[in-house]
């Protein structure tokens, strides 16, 4: 790291709309000492003092889920050239890993990538670009119900129950409309070469 503030990059959209997959496509194209994710994911807020029963009863499609305080600190922390430890999410138990944190050092890029990073006027304005990952809905539905059966111990009943109740009612008021804030709209995510050949160039401008 060259010692300048970093280039902080924000990836948002819906869920299954291609965030992760963006990110990854970015990733494999610049050196690794050169860049880390913070994934908004991984402050949703600490809830090891709940039962099982409290926990399955709260709404992660919240704003009030994500402790954004902790994620903006380590943002200007890594900004002010300190490592941070970034939290563990446990998404079967619903909690943060107490006994696990990822420690992340300063680099000259930053990706912060999650649902709802452009919700939080805060956390907004410490996003120098902003990507909006803009998939149907259809489509990202589509894609939870799979990555959920096998990756977050879900039943497809369970899916389709929380899409209706939280998912897509928090997606039209906190996601969507928040999208008149973002600098580019990535239709297609990680398909979409020309658009991320176009983020590739900035970041290796700003490498430069
Ligand atoms: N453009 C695409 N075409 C086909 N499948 C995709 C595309 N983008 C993502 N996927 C797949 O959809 C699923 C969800 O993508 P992911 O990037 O994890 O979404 P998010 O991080 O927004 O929840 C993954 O299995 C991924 O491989
Ligand atoms: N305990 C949790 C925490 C979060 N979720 C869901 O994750 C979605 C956000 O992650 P993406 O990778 O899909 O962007 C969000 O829609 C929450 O509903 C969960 O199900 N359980």
């Amino acid at each position: 790291m060259k010692g300048k503030r970093p280039l902080i990059i924000g990836i948002t959209g819906g869920t299954g709309s291609g965030k992760s997959t963006v990110c990854k496509a970015i990733m494999e194209n610049i050196p690794e000492e050169n860049i880390a994710v913070l994934e908004q994911d991984a402050y949703y807020k600490d809830q090891g003092h709940l039962s099982m029963e409290e926990r399955f009863k709260t709404n992660y499609d919240h704003p009030l889920a994500f402790d954004n305080k902790l994620l903006i600190k380590h943002i200007e922390d890594l900004s002010k050239m300190k490592p941070v430890e970034k939290p563990v999410y446990d998404y079967e138990l619903h909690t943060r890993k107490t006994d696990q944190t990822i420690t992340v050092t300063p680099k000259d890029i930053i990706i912060v990538e999650g649902i709802m990073i452009l919700e939080d006027e805060e956390l907004r304005d410490r996003l120098d670009i902003k990507i909006y990952v803009d998939t149907e809905d259809d489509i990202r539905i589509l894609r939870r119900i799979q990555r959920d059966i096998k990756e977050r111990g879900r039943t497809v009943d369970s899916v389709i129950e929380q899409y209706l109740n939280t998912v897509k009612p928090a997606h039209d008021q906190f996601i969507e409309p928040y999208k008149k804030y973002a600098d580019i709209i990535m239709p297609e995510g990680g398909k979409n070469e020309v658009a991320i050949d176009i983020v590739i160039s900035k970041i290796r401008t700003q490498l430069s």
